[in-house]
This record gives structure tokens, sequence and C-alpha cells, in this order.
């Protein structure tokens, strides 16, 4: 058996699932291809590994590893590391490596005291060697805490969002209690402060572990929607995780609700499932939003309702503006209006096709008639645009309309809005459109910022996949009874106009649809081989569907249910760029991870960030435009690719350019192809579906449902048929853990 110490240079591939993994490992001089299982282990830390050399057919000699550990790397691999971090602009990987091997374990003794030194190396002028030398010295804190944490194996990255974090505090954070990482820190989970944690040696089953390990179990449920979880899957998961026995895990629970940081409740008497637990920041945001909610609740109550005269003029002022629009409402979209006036609150909801549009058309013409002021807004970008466009009165995102300071919430790392309790919104109407995307903690916000007086109208189709983040807010609200709610049934969309919304209400309801190349916007192709499904794609991006649809490849969306396997958002999304945005001398490229960017690449923020800065800039490079905030699904390209400032420049919608430093480039990914998921509240021109087999959990109706509907004029599916239908029969939607509906209950009983 071999006994062999280095760093992984590089993660040639892994299997996420099972932990199998082939990578290049840096010993000594030697470069090592290992292969075997392992946990966590990230590209830069350095191992202890024993195993036994073999001869494969193919790829020749390798390290089949046995065991290994997560050793302390040497000072020098430190600090090449520290220095090709992107801690110092101007120095990036490559660079780092020339430096150090020329100085070795004196190499920040010589960028501090002899920097001129430096400028003896290719790639470094004087000058670059005194701004080394400079930065150098402003972050020699900084430097220290970094190596200091990589000696745990904490990778570059991820070391310097824990410096920005705790600054000096940064050691004491690590002795005491490493789990409050992964509280405060995105991209440090409970494993990861675990693994620190058993380098420190604390126990396995220590309070503060297990404490931090049932608060991780129900953040992480979080990411799945949920609000609370049933205090039996907590136990599970959390056992799980910790390898601790239920009942070690119980009176933690106790403790945790005492501490105020979970909320225990009882579940209802028709209830099967057990005590319902929460992250107490989640059980109070259900109860404000509840509570808010009841306050915006007015109507005008039935015993002194409006007088007949009333009534009839308000019904006449709607059929004046149904004449001068050239439409006649149907019977619920007339409700729809009348409940508007007299109601505080009002749901508008119904499948494509169904005249909310219209109808929120009417809405807006009569309070315009009456001179009150009207804000509308929509969750994300791309649906305030759609409906600025189908109104012709602007729709600004929620976020604009609550106006995002830039800052975050102290106690919770959230958006912070200038728009609140203290600051309303000085509108008489709201109308928020695409509601079935709004979680709880934007609804909250939203909430905050609307006084009594105010009118609320929500409108969005339940169908749709639930919010991306905690809760379902318009399924809760439509479900308490408890709101105004008008459903629209009527499709007025004409069958011969559009099978993608006939076929979508089929889809709603459960029947099969006709799956065949005979429809003028609804193809379907049988496609069995996944090489061939990748060639049609392909073919229809770049040469069918752009005149068909009158469209840009660029605009052209392939939709996929899942993020793995050949059919997942991350191969296509190598394929369709080698294919799309190919390699070419004139653009520049930049290697992440196990990809690579390229200028015109198509990519997708993936997580909001209230902080990050945008500006527009006239063509003469002068700013015109500056603000803050960029959100998960928002979709640009890739301007420039700055290799010396080491950033990545992105343009979205409207011309906002964004600059990402490299060591932020996860916040973002190629989006040639999105996960079904992601593209909520998205139109597109033309979608593309492969579907070809998954896991049931996911491959359901209320999938198909939204990728279906996600289009404007062509939707193409690829795939098998027997998917197709197995998906419209399958209403297994994954259950959200949410209780708003029930806060709601509680408040009108009262
Ligand atoms: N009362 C009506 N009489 C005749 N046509 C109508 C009526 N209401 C809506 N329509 C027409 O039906 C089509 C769909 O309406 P609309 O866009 O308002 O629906 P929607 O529910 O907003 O659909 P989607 O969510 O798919 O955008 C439009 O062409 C619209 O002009």
């Amino acid at each position: 058996m071999e006994n062999v110490k280095g760093y992984v240079e590089h993660i040639i591939y892994r299997n996420n699932e099972n932990g199998y993994t082939v990578m290049n490992m840096v010993s000594g001089q030697e470069e090592i291809i290992c292969v075997g299982m392992f946990r966590t282990i990230d590209q830069g830390e350095t191992l202890q590994i024993d195993g036994n050399y073999v001869e494969h057919p193919v790829y020749g000699r390798q390290l089949k590893v046995e065991s290994y550990q997560i050793a302390a790397p040497d000072d020098v691999i430190s600090m090449e590391r520290y220095l090709g971090s992107g801690a110092i602009k101007g120095i990036g990987e490559a660079l780092a490596a020339r430096i150090v091997k020329m100085f070795g374990e004196d190499t920040f003794r010589i960028i501090e005291e002899e920097p001129e030194l430096l400028a003896e190396i290719k790639g470094i002028s004087e000058r670059k060697a005194r701004e080394i030398a400079v930065q150098m010295e402003e972050k020699k804190d900084m430097r220290e805490a970094m190596v200091f944490l990589q000696k745990y194996g904490i990778s570059g990255a991820l070391a310097m969002k824990i410096y920005n974090t705790y600054g000096m505090s940064v050691y004491g954070v690590l002795r005491e209690n490493p789990y409050k990482l992964a509280e405060d820190i995105s991209g440090v989970g409970f494993k990861i402060a675990d693994e620190i944690a058993n380098k420190i040696g604390i126990h396995t089953d220590s309070d503060y572990r297990i404490r931090s390990a049932v608060l991780y179990v129900l953040l992480q449920s979080s990411a799945e929607g949920h609000v609370y979880l049933p205090e039996d899957i907590l136990l599970r998961r959390a056992s799980e995780l910790l390898e601790v026995e239920e009942p070690a895990i119980e009176p933690q629970i106790a403790n945790l609700a005492m501490d105020k940081k979970v909320v225990i409740k009882m579940p209802r008497p028709e209830e099967d499932k057990g005590r319902k637990i929460y992250a107490a920041s989640y059980y109070y945001e259900e109860l404000n939003c509840a509570k808010m909610i009841h306050d915006l609740n007015v109507s005008i109550s039935p015993e002194d309702g409006l007088l007949p005269s009333e009534e009839n003029n308000i019904n006449d002022r709607i059929r004046a503006i149904e004449k001068e629009q050239g439409i006649e409402l149907d019977e619920l979209q007339r409700k729809a209006v009348l409940e508007s006036v007299k109601n505080g609150l009002l749901i508008l909801t119904g499948g494509p096709g169904t005249g909310k549009t219209t109808t929120i058309n009417t809405i807006i013409r009569y309070y315009a008639g009456e001179n009150l002021d009207i804000f509308l807004a929509a969750p994300t970008g791309r649906a305030a645009k759609r409906m600025t466009e189908t109104t012709g009165y602007e729709a600004r995102t929620i976020h604009r309309l609550l106006e995002l300071s830039g800052a975050v919430l102290e106690e919770n790392k959230r958006a912070k809005f200038e728009k609140n309790e203290e600051n309303p919104l000085e509108a008489d109407v709201i109308i928020v459109d695409e509601m079935s995307m709004v979680d709880i903690h934007l609804f909250q916000s939203l909430l905050k910022a609307i006084m009594p007086g105010t009118r609320l109208i929500m409108a969005g189709d339940i169908n749709q996949l639930p919010s991306v983040g905690p809760g379902q807010i318009l399924k809760d609200l439509i479900d308490s009874r408890c709101i105004p709610v008008v459903m629209l049934q009527k499709i007025f969309r004409q069958a011969e106009e559009s099978d993608i919304v006939v076929n979508a209400h089929a889809i709603n309801r459960g029947k099969q649809i006709e799956l065949n190349n005979k429809s003028k916007d609804f193809f379907f192709l049988e496609r069995n081989d996944v090489g061939v499904i990748y060639k049609h794609m392909i073919q229809l991006i770049c040469e069918k569907l752009p005149p068909y649809v009158g469209a840009s490849a660029y605009d052209i969306q392939v939709l996929t249910p899942m993020r793995k396997g050949s059919l997942g958002v991350e191969i296509l999304n190598g394929i369709l760029q080698e294919y799309l945005n190919p390699p070419d001398k004139s653009k520049e490229e930049y290697e992440a991870g196990e990809g690579v960017y390229r200028v015109g690449d198509k990519v997708m923020q993936i997580k909001n960030n209230y902080q990050l800065e945008w500006e527009v800039v006239s063509k003469y490079n002068i700013p015109i435009d500056r603000g803050m905030g960029v959100f998960n699904g928002d979709i640009g390209i890739i301007k420039e690719i700055n290799d010396y400032a080491q950033e990545i420049i992105v343009e979205y919608d409207e011309h906002k350019r964004v600059t990402y430093p490299f060591h932020q480039l996860d916040e973002i990914e190629l989006a040639y192809a999105v996960t079904i998921h992601k593209s909520q509240g998205s139109e597109y021109p033309a979608v593309i579906m492969p579907l070809l087999t998954g896991p049931k959990m996911l491959f359901n109706r209320n999938l198909l449902y939204t990728g279906v509907t996600r289009a404007k004029n062509c939707v193409t599916i690829l795939g098998s048929r027997q998917t197709v239908n197995e998906m419209i029969a399958n209403e297994n939607q994954n259950k959200r853990y949410t209780s708003l509906c029930e806060r709601i209950e509680e408040l009108s009983s009262l």
C-alpha cells in the first residue's frame, strides 16, 4: 500500500450521488491520477492518501484510493493558494505558481520586505511589484486569517467569504463553535462546519453539534419550499445527518425552543401528523403576513353593502370601459372588477388564456378613471416587463416597487427595502401579477409596505409550480377561504389559435393530449436516444425555430426537469455552448470549475443578490444609470472577460451591466438550458423540452404544465410519449409544509 501526500489540483470527474471521484493530485514534482470514493473534497485541498497503483487499460497508471484524510497543507502550498485565490488583484493562479516556485517559503517575506525582487519574474513590472506589495500590506490580517482557514482545508474563495463575514473574530468563531459558519455563510453547510469541528475536536454528540444540525435541517427544508417540518420528519433527517439516535436529538429541539430559535406548534385536530417545528423567523413571518392580510381584508359588509344605485353605477362604468376597449367581459370577469371595488383584497386566478390580463386591464382603467394612483408589480424582471407590455402601464419588479436599498437586514441577511411600515407605498391600488412565484419573505416585505386603505389585487395561476423560496402563498390564501377569490374558468383563446393553451388546460385536468407533429405550435417528436435528442435540439435552435417563431437562437429556451444526467442542465449547457457559442480566438475565456465561460455566453444569475451593483453605460462608456440587485433567474450575456482585473462583465435586460470578480462566479451559470423550476415567471418565444426518463417525484403534471405555459409561440417536446403521458397522469406534487392558511384562519375566527 502506498501513502502519498499532495494537493488536489483538478477534479476531472465527480459523481455527487455516490462520491466517486477522478482527480489530478500534485505530490512534490509528480502528478498522479487518483480514483476512489471521496466525501466532500475541493480543488486545492491537501490530502494524505493510502492506496495502490493500478494500470488502467485506457487511462494508464492510476492511484486507486483505499482511504484518505484531509491534511494541513504545507505552508508553501497555502501561500500559493492564497496568492492565486483572487485576493491580490493582478495575480492569477499561473502567476501565483511562478512566484512561489521562485521564492518558496520566503514568498511572503519577499513581497513584504523586498518587493522589487518580484520584478525578476516574467509578467511582473516594477510598478506591478510595488502595487502587489501595497496590497499585501493592506491585507495582512486577512492573509493570516486565510492561511489559518486553509489549514482546515477551506478553499480560497470560501475562506475569503468567511473572513469577510467575521473579520478578525474568525479565530474565536472557529475554535468555540464552528457550526456558526453554517448559520451565517452561504456555501458553508453543516457538513463543512462538521468537518472543521471534527478537526478541532468537537464531539459527535455535543449540544452545539445537534442544535446546529436541527437548525440546518430546517433551513435545508426551506430550500425545498417548506416553512416548517413535522417533528418526525425533522428527527429522522437530523438523525441521519448526525448519525446520532433520535432520543438524543429531542431534548435539543426543546432547548432550541427555550432559546427562541425554533417554535413548536401542536397539530390541528384533523391532522394526522405530529407537532410542527419551525425555525422561529419563519413562524413569525407567516404570523405577520396573516395579521397584515387580516388588516387589509376590509370589505363593505353585506349589511351595509352598496346601495343598488351605487352598484348600478359601478356596473355602468364597467360597461363603458368594455365599450371603449371593444370587448365584452364574461360574468366572472365582471364580478372580479366589482369585487375589486368592494374589497380591500382580491385574488384573481385562472389558467392561461382565461382572461386574467383582460380583467386586470379593465380594473386598471376603472381606477384610472377615478384618478386613483395604481401601482403594478410582478416578482421577476421578465414578468414585470410582460405586464408592462400587456397593460400599457408601467409595471415594476416587487423589489423595485419596494425600493431595494442595497443593504441587508442584520437579523436575517435578507433584502432591506426603503418602503416598509414606516414609509409605506403611496398608492390607492396595487396589482401584483404572477403571485404563484412570491415566497413568504417577499410577501412579508410587500405587505409591510401597504397601508390599510390601499387595495391589493393579487393575480396568478395556482397550477404553476410554487415559488422557489419557501411558502405557497397564493394557494394558502385561496385555501383559507377568508379572502375574496375570483377563479376565471372560460378559455377565451381559441383552439385553432393555440394548442399550447388548449393542451395546458388538458394537462391541468389530467387529460391526455395529442402528441404528434401536426399542430402549428405544439410539437412532439418521439426520440428515445439521447444522442438523437441532442442533434435535433441543436438543429431546432440553430436552424428551424428562429425563422418559424421570428426570434433569435438566443431567445429559444431549452427547459429540462433536472440538473444532473445526460438531459440535465449541466451536460446540456456544455453541449449547447459548443454549438451556439463555440471557441474562437477572438473570444476571451475563463475556466471555472468543470466548465468554461466565454464571451457571448448566455448565463443566469442563480441567487438573489441585493447588493450586486449594475450600471447602464452610454455608447461612450459613460454611466447613465446605476442601481443594485440582480435576481435569481435573471438571464444575461457575457460581454467581457478581463484576466488582468480577474472579472467578468455580464449584460442583463435593459443593458444593465454587472461585474463579477472571478471568485464570485458561483452566482452565475450557463443558461442555454435551465430547469423548469428556474423558468417560472418567464416567457420565451419558443421552448424545447427534452423529456425522456426521470424520477417520479419530479416528473409530474405540475412540472409539465409550467414548462408548456412558458412558451408564447411554440413548444417542442423531444422524448418519450410514455414519459409525457405518465407526467400528465402523475398528480404527485411534492407536498410543501406551510401554514399561512392556518394562521389566517386562526385570526379570522377570533
Ligand atoms: N371577455 C372576453 N371576450 C372575448 N375575448 C376575450 C375575453 N377575455 C379575454 N379574451 C381574449 O382571450 C385571450 C386571452 O386573454 P388574456 O390574455 O386576458 O388571458 P390571460 O389569462 O391573461 O392569459 P395568459 O395568462 O396566458 O397571458 C386574449 O386574446 C383576449 O383578448
